[in-house]
């Protein structure tokens, strides 16, 4: 039996680990969790799966739900309440599926308590993967990569040594406007960009596959994660989202991942490493049905903010940090309707442009650069 903490419960990611918990009452159990403001899901979730530790966003909403349930259950809010689900001390294992770089200090906090991480929230990698990265060396944690294209990477290297990767190759789905140029893009509407060709997502996630910051996101986030530097990170246009990476080794060999698109196969996949589960509920694939698969190559003059997320893990120290703020201020002025979708990756350049980079930040620089950057865009709105 695994107990769990789970961050973002009420999210995409959230509600799909529920499920699995669902399915697999013998092998998991919910132990803690956290939410944002979506308070009637977290009350359902509390009846469905009686957690001992339930942190939400505001003490109005916490004092709430204390009125509600059983003394047993332990109500927290706030950033303090997402570090307490984190380091709940009866959970082996943290899924962080918060959104946005909010998830890093928890992560943090659970990896100093020893606790294995099997990490969606890739935002925490990109704004601080030297941090995370170091810390889980030195407390010798797990971080388990839940985001498809990672988990797809990290199983195709189960026996390998990574010394003897030539090249990642990271499938991109190409996002809502994969068939639109440039021009087009001026006139977009939010509820077009919400609307992804393969994947059902939270909506940042899905306006940042739309302007391929996901995928730039994503190199970062395997920078991190496997080690590599981005001269052996590549992305590759696929627009089928059914080989969700690949890796070439020094003999030219490739291996590859593939399955339907279902995220609970990669959450699975992390919380029961090095094992695997039967999941009757997933649909197989079937090569045949589909008939043809293809691929491109990203064109980067298209897809800037890939090539903006290059430029900030290669410059390396804070740019990262900024690249990742000025995206999520960006795209939540998009979601609020404030600015057009072009606009976003206006927003991001400017960003980066005027930031004189630290290097080597710790915690502290990281947060104030990341409040910094995100006042800056809110003045540009
Ligand atoms: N969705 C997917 O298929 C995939 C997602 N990912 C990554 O996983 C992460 C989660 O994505 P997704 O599930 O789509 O996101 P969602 O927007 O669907 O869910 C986000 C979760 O975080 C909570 N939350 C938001 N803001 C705060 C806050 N300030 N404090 C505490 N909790 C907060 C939300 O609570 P509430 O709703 O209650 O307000 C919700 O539970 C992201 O980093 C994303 O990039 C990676 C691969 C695939
Ligand atoms: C499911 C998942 O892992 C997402 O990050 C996915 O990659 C989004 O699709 P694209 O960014 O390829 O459009
Ligand atoms: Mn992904």
């Amino acid at each position: 039996m695994k107990y769990i903490s789970l961050l973002g419960a009420t999210g995409s990611i959230g509600t799909q680990t529920l499920e699995l918990i669902r399915e697999h009452p013998g092998h998991f159990r919910l132990a803690a969790l956290s939410a944002g403001k979506n308070i009637d899901l977290v009350r359902k979730i509390i009846e469905e799966f009686e957690p001992k530790l339930v942190s939400v966003q505001t003490k109005e909403d916490a004092d709430t739900l204390r009125s509600e349930f059983s003394s047993k259950i332990t109500f927290v809010h706030g950033e303090e309440g997402l570090i307490e689900a984190a380091v709940y001390k009866e959970s082996d294992i943290i899924l962080n599926a918060v959104i946005g770089s909010v998830g890093l200090t928890p992560t943090l906090q659970a990896i100093e308590a020893g606790k294995t991480i099997a990490i969606a929230n890739k935002e925490t990698l990109v704004t601080a993967g030297h941090l995370v990265m170091g810390a889980a060396k030195e407390k010798n944690v797990e971080i388990l990569p839940v985001d498809s294209e990672h988990s797809a990477i990290f199983q195709c290297l189960q026996g390998e040594d990574t010394k003897e990767i030539s090249r990642l190759l990271i499938t991109a789905s190409g996002g809502s406007f994969r068939d639109l140029n440039r021009d087009e893009l001026q006139s977009v509407t939010l509820e077009q960009a919400l609307n992804h060709p393969n994947w059902s997502m939270g909506s940042k996630i899905t306006i940042d596959s739309a302007t391929m910051m996901n995928k730039g996101l994503e190199v970062i986030e395997a920078h991190w994660l496997f080690d590599l530097e981005y001269e052996k990170i590549d992305v590759l246009l696929h627009r089928e989202s059914i080989i969700h990476s690949l890796v070439e080794f020094h003999d030219s060999s490739v291996i590859a991942q593939l399955g339907t698109p279902d995220m609970r196969v990669p959450i699975q996949y992390a919380l029961t490493y090095p094992k695997r589960l039967a999941l009757q509920s997933a649909k197989k694939l079937d090569l045949t049905e589909i008939g043809r698969l293809h691929f491109q190559k990203m064109d980067m003059d298209r897809y800037r903010c890939l090539q903006y997320a290059y430029d900030a893990g290669r410059s390396g120290g804070t740019l990262p940090t900024v690249l990742n703020a000025a995206n999520e201020a960006a795209v939540h002025a998009f979601l609020e309707r404030k600015i057009s979708f072009i606009r976003i990756e206006e927003l991001i350049e400017k960003a980066m442009e005027r930031h004189e980079i630290i290097r080597n930040p710790d915690l502290s620089a990281i947060r104030e650069v990341d409040r910094e950057t995100r006042q800056f865009v809110h003045t540009l709105l």
